[in-house]
């Protein structure tokens, strides 16, 4: 990463926070659950800014270089397999309009030097955009449970926990300084194939990939399995993640060799 510039400490950077499509009074909305807002402007000292996905992802360059920084949020949908060359419908729920406008977020963000940073879903939508692959827990018979049992209550489904190994030298290393990792768990989908480009930084007991970051973008690209933002005081590791994204928000990375060209 070639760092140029620093804004100072005190400048709030704007990171952008994909929303997701739902159902609102039986019209279609866009929506993000406050949590992962909250924790933007709480945590990473940054103003949160919503980017709805029900757009042409043609707008995608222009809504990056608007932003500092770019947060992929977590949702129950899970992304279309022919985003990753699968053939199988996959499992509901399901969200287009999420999956597409993703992958150009992500590709215009890290082609334009911006920070990229995702939460569950997100970071399967940064392993599928560069090129990986998912599988999914409950049927493809490999890797435990991740997920609490349906119907509990919603603390009870974020208390589902198991721990995490994190890699040595790893991004997620160095700015936890932990070997090991206690993180809730609510996902059914993980990566299968890993995208090249990205590199592991944690995981758990029965193999599933829980943190990545990128080896060769201008500007950071991490992301993790579990959510941060949920209730994160108290959790040192979970507290660095927002500290980190605000720092890396507040950095200016040089866009990618050549992407100037085609700004
Ligand atoms: N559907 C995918 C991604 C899981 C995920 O992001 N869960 C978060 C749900 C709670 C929330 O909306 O924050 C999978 O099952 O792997």
């Amino acid at each position: 990463m070639r760092e140029r510039t620093s804004q100072p400490s005190g400048h709030r950077p704007v990171i952008g926070v994909i929303a997701c499509g739902r159902e609102v009074e039986g019209e279609p909305a866009q929506a993000v659950k406050h949590r992962y807002l909250e924790a933007v402007e709480r945590h990473a000292g940054a103003i949160p800014l919503i980017v709805p996905s029900n757009q042409t992802t043609s707008h995608a360059a222009d809504i990056v270089a608007r932003l500092d920084a770019l947060m992929l949020t977590g949702s129950n949908s899970n992304i279309a397999p022919r985003h990753y060359g699968a053939t199988h419908p996959g499992e509901a729920p399901t969200d287009d309009g999420r999956d597409d406008m993703s992958q150009a977020l992500i590709h215009a963000a890290i082609t334009a030097g911006k920070p990229v940073f995702g939460i569950c879903r997100g970071l399967q939508e940064i392993n599928v955009a560069l090129g990986g692959t998912l599988r999914d827990l409950r049927t493809s018979g490999s890797g435990g449970v991740h997920h609490a049992p349906p119907g509990v209550a919603l603390e009870d489904m974020f208390a589902f926990a198991h721990p995490v190994r994190v890699v040595a030298g790893s991004m997620l290393q160095r700015f936890t300084e932990r070997e090991n990792l206690e993180v809730n768990s609510v996902h059914f989908q993980a990566i299968d194939r890993l995208a090249k480009g990205l590199t592991v930084n944690a995981t758990s007991a029965d193999g599933i990939i829980e943190a990545v970051s990128a080896t060769h973008t201008p500007a950071p690209v991490f992301a993790v399995q579990w959510h941060p933002e949920w209730r994160p005081e108290g959790r040192p590791h979970d507290l660095a993640f927002w500290h980190y994204l605000g720092e890396a928000a507040r950095a200016h990375y040089l866009p990618a060799p050549g992407s100037e060209l085609t700004a």
